[in-house]
């Protein structure tokens, strides 16, 4: 939160200098009503018409004061607000990606909708909203104590009894607050599977137990809620109770300073005027305070997360200068968890060969994949790219050269060519010619490629056609490596042959393929077979 705030510092500060501007002027209202007093009980009917007319002036020069530190504030806050989402999608970005697999992806979805707000609104606004609160109270207190010190520390003591409430009250409000965000987080992530899960759930008539399922979590969520904002009420009520006894108490208070001729009314009138700039101050302290107190767990939490050290390893600075020419694996051993993957395979990848992996389901193909892209953590000396260690390649350094053609194709709402780029630029007749080579052509005759609004062609491509346009990304970035997990899986026979032509057609690169295929043809296309079995 301190480089968020340092990056802000000229907001910031223009923030503090107008609302302490404001703070004068809307302090400066108790001199005035102690100068229409005085006026007024002087008699001078001429000097009253005056102060009258100036008044009038005061009061819209102090609508503004009301206006002007509210309109910095959202400012400050929403541009805190648009670094928090950046500095949230830049930390996926640089995250280990076997930590990013490993999580709930509603985590992080959470992140932006749920705890962004309790940020935004239960803890920047408040807190930037005290700026103005703590001026006005210290300038009122300094007005007071001018007019009479020891009514003013009575004052004081009396304008301090609403922090009462929020003080003790905070550690429960806090973890109460992040109930309610941990109940939206299942909430939400349940609404995302329906969605997913839409025509599996329909057809499968699995509805009428997963409403129930969605509608059990909902009533948890409306209980937490309702939990934390009779909470957070009574703190505000007691707040507010306590804060109408110390104004009250003035007036009374005030009465034996007149009484005992301490005091003048115009000052009692200039006096009570200045508690209620000083009880407003502090009631609006307690109300702020008791919402930066409970929201602070989910901030201090999101900015940990944001902050947090669990990017990618700090050892892989290597960069690979020359073409990939071999992948080595030597005496392979990895787990998952307590289970045993490879128990010393070793094997050797050349550059113009291809490559077919084969195995029982489980038998590791999809995770040897993933130890070639460097995903999966290994020990050194296990992997070699061109006789360097892969554990100290820069992940950039590995994707400038390596490709990994998924099974499940990931889709972007944006035009064709992005979609193949895959975000990089690219020139259109190198997507014309990518299409044709990868029989995707006839597909999009009718699709203007540059085109990113129109994006409804996403949802009927066909299974073969995803495995096209996977492939079709592949040929575009033209890596050195190019991993494929089961890039035929789902197909006829004769897609299976089309994608095995568009897989022949790569040369010069190493190739390796993860398959299920017993279609000789398309296994006999390859240099090697490597049958894994389980370990
Ligand atoms: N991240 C993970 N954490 C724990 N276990 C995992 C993980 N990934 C895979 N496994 C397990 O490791 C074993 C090998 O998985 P892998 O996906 O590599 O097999 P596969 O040969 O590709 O299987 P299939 O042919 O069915 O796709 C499986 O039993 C799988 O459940």
């Amino acid at each position: 939160m301190k480089k968020i705030l340092k990056r802000n510092q000229p907001l910031f500060f223009l923030h503090v200098i107008l609302c302490a501007m404001a703070a004068l002027i809307q302090v400066g209202v108790a001199l005035v009503y102690r100068q229409i007093t005085e006026v007024a009980m002087s008699g001078d009917v001429k000097r009253l018409l005056f102060i009258g007319i100036f008044a009038f002036f005061y009061i819209l020069l102090n609508t503004m004061s009301d206006f002007i530190p509210r309109r910095s504030k959202s400012v400050l806050v929403q541009s805190i607000m648009n670094q928090l989402r950046e500095s949230l999608s830049q930390k996926i970005v640089r995250m280990n990606p076997v930590l990013f697999l490993k999580n709930e992806k509603n985590e992080y979805l959470s992140k932006l909708a749920n705890e962004m707000k309790v940020v935004e609104l239960e803890f920047l606004k408040p807190g930037f909203g005290l700026i103005l609160s703590i001026f006005t109270f210290l300038f009122s207190l300094l007005f007071t104590l001018k007019l009479n010190t020891s009514f003013s520390l009575i004052m004081l003591l009396l304008a301090f009894s609403p922090l009462l409430a929020p003080y003790f009250a905070k550690r429960i409000l806090s973890d109460r607050r992040k109930s309610v965000v941990l109940e939206q987080d299942r909430t939400l992530s349940l609404f995302d599977q329906l969605l997913s899960g839409y025509l599996t759930l329909r057809v499968g008539k699995g509805f009428p137990t997963y409403t129930k399922i969605f509608t059990n979590s909902s009533e948890r969520l409306k209980k937490e809620s309702i939990t934390f904002e009779t909470l957070q009420g009574l703190t505000y009520a007691i707040s507010f109770g306590l804060g109408d006894l110390a104004y009250s108490g003035t007036w009374i208070v005030g009465g034996f300073f007149v009484a005992a001729k301490i005091i003048t009314i115009p000052d009692l009138i200039a006096m009570t005027t200045l508690m209620s700039t000083i009880a407003g101050p502090l009631e609006y302290f307690s109300t702020s305070v008791t919402d930066i107190l409970a929201s602070k767990k989910v901030a201090d939490d999101l900015i940990a997360f944001i902050d947090g050290t669990d990017d990618d390893e700090p050892n892989r600075s290597l960069e690979l200068a020359e073409p990939i020419n071999t992948l080595s694996i030597e005496n392979l051993h990895f787990h998952h968890g307590n289970r045993l993957i490879f128990n010393g395979f070793t094997q050797t990848f050349e550059r113009g060969k291809k490559y077919a992996i084969t195995g029982a389901s489980g038998s590791g193909k999809s995770t040897l994949l993933n130890i070639l892209a460097g995903i999966y953590p290994i020990d050194d000396h296990q992997v070699l790219v061109d006789q360097q260690e892969m554990n100290q390649l820069s992940r950039d350094s590995l994707y400038e050269k390596v490709a990994l053609v998924q099974q499940k194709t990931a889709i972007f709402q944006t035009s064709i060519a992005y979609n193949v780029s895959i975000f990089s630029e690219y020139e259109l007749e190198k997507i014309v010619d990518v299409l044709k080579r990868s029989g995707l052509d006839d597909r999009f005759d009718n699709n203007d490629l540059t085109d990113t609004q129109d994006n409804t062609w996403i949802n009927f491509l066909s299974g073969g056609e995803l495995r096209r346009l996977e492939i079709a990304r592949a040929i575009f970035k033209d890596s050195d490596v190019i991993l494929f997990d089961e890039p035929t899986s789902g197909l006829d026979s004769i897609n299976e042959m089309i994608i095995s032509d568009l897989i022949c057609s790569l040369t010069d690169k190493i190739i390796i393929v993860v398959t299920h295929s017993t279609n000789q043809e398309f296994l006999g296309s390859f240099d090697e077979l490597i049958q894994l079995n389980k370990s």
